[in-house]
């Protein structure tokens, strides 16, 4: 068993050959061809449960409820949704999109959550209209939109929560830290310097959705960052939440009864690198908001969190063909006529950045290794590239591949299964890979291949 990165049904068999859910990766590859999206559906199930039970257990332990949300952005389809709502895990979603597949897959309206920072009004009737258990509200004018639709339509009030960034700045990356100021996603909890007698943007709104009877303020959101492994964000962003709840309260006598914590849940993506464990995070946060809790003086709310990548990360690995296989002699740095040069070796696969953007867009590392055999050969420094028009269609910047590593061979990349296919592009008319679920021996397509039929389907002419 390879352990972190790979999911935990991966074996390398007596041949050599991966075989993941107990199906070989050559049987997979010839019958779904590659690039093809590979999902360990017992992994990810029993990612989803430790998740719900790791919160659930340590927040009990405080006197606290929590619902945990899978965010469905990391990957969402019909199967995924039904088997996390299955597992007891709720849905957050998006967009309307993302909304439709939960809906499609029959999780009840009131488990699904709205997020957005720019809803459409099409997307917040939608979401009224299914009776979605919470909108999560990003700004002073959705207040209002939300409000209006909702009167619109009469019945019941509309149930909110506000999302407010909290000044911690957390996560892998600058782009998917979410939490800092100076960015789009939520309100903030600061005041204008010097005008401390001015209320926060954050204050501001809550104050507004309860002065709407259309809007019921379920609770405070605060999301941090992702791919975070440094958990103690989480705490300090938990404290401010609580602190803005506990002003609230102590200003209209309202006690808001939910926080969500947000998810951003780091993974391994080298070996060598560890997940955040949800029992150690989970009794870490529940500690730290039953001390503040008690030193504000107020009751716990009901929690909720929302991780995507950690559910469904690690469960997926993408499979590739290995195609030209190029020597490149490269500078290695120094000076003169003496600088050192070393040789890197470029293994073009079969997809690249239009399956797994994140190398390019955030500087991400991932690791490969070869599927279809083991091999003696002595390692090379390879960089895995894939079939794109950029110099920076990289797929893992630096491994070492065997030396006789060629054209035919498998290549499988671990975690992939966050943020690959969900942000996968037709970038120079390729058509997205499959999704491939296997469990126990058998394989299931949750998603199919692409086709050119399928993109020049949507070419008028
Ligand atoms: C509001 C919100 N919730 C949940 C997530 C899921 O994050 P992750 O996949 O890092 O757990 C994100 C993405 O960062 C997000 O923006
Ligand atoms: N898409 C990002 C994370 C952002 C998540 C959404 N807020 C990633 O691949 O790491």
């Amino acid at each position: 068993m390879p352990g972190e990165p790979w999911s935990s049904g991966v074996r390398r068999g007596p041949d050599g050959a991966l075989s993941v859910g107990g199906v070989d990766v050559r049987e997979l590859a010839a019958a779904q061809g590659t690039p093809a999206y590979v999902l360990d559906e017992a992994d990810l199930r029993e990612r989803a449960r430790s998740y719900r039970r790791a919160f659930e257990t340590a927040f009990a332990e405080v006197g606290a409820g929590v619902d945990v949300y899978y965010a469905g952005k990391a990957f969402l389809s019909v199967a995924v949704a039904r088997w996390l709502h299955a597992e007891g895990l709720r849905i957050d979603t998006a967009t309307g999109g993302e909304l439709a597949v939960a809906l499609r897959a029959g999780v009840p309206g009131e488990h699904v959550g709205l997020h957005g920072n720019n809803k459409s009004d099409a997307e917040i009737a939608r979401a009224l209209d299914a009776g979605v258990g919470r909108i999560i509200v990003d700004s002073l004018v959705e207040v209002e939109r939300v409000a209006a639709a909702a009167r619109a339509r009469g019945g019941a009030p509309a149930p909110v929560m506000l999302r407010v960034t909290t000044g911690v700045h957390a996560g892998g990356h600058e782009y998917i830290s979410t939490a800092h100021e100076d960015q789009k996603f939520g309100l903030s909890l600061a005041t204008a310097p010097g005008a401390q007698d001015e209320d926060s943007p954050a204050m501001t709104a809550l104050l507004a959705v309860l002065a709407h009877p259309e809007l019921e303020l379920l609770g405070i959101h605060s999301h941090i960052g992702s791919q975070i492994l440094d958990p103690s964000g989480f705490e300090v962003a938990a404290r401010k939440v609580l602190e803005l709840r506990a002003a609230l309260a102590a200003r209209t006598g309202f006690l808001v009864p939910e926080v969500d914590l947000g998810g951003g849940y780091g993974i391994a993506y080298l070996p060598g690198e560890v997940s955040l464990d949800p029992d150690r995070i989970a009794k870490d946060i529940a500690a730290s908001v039953a001390a503040t809790s008690a030193e504000l003086g107020t009751p716990l709310p009901r929690f909720s969190i929302e991780p995507g990548r950690a559910i469904v990360g690690p469960a997926g690995l993408t499979l590739y063909t290995v195609g030209t296989v190029k020597p490149v002699r490269v500078a290695g740095g120094g000076a003169g006529p003496e600088a050192e040069t070393f040789v890197r070796t470029y293994v073009s696969i079969d997809g690249g950045m239009s399956d797994n953007i994140r190398p390019a867009l955030y500087g991400a590392d991932y690791h490969a290794e070869l599927a279809n055999r083991l091999s003696d050969a002595a390692p090379v420094l390879a960089r895995v590239v894939g079939k794109h028009c950029e110099s920076g269609d990289i797929v893992v910047h630096e491994v070492l591949l065997p030396g006789d590593v060629r054209a035919g061979d498998l290549l499988a990349v671990p975690a992939t299964g966050a943020y690959g296919r969900s942000m996968a592009s037709n970038y120079n008319h390729v058509p997205r890979p499959p999704v491939v679920a296997v469990a126990e021996g058998e394989t299931r397509v949750l998603v199919r291949r692409e086709t050119e039929d399928d993109l020049l389907a949507l070419d008028l002419g």
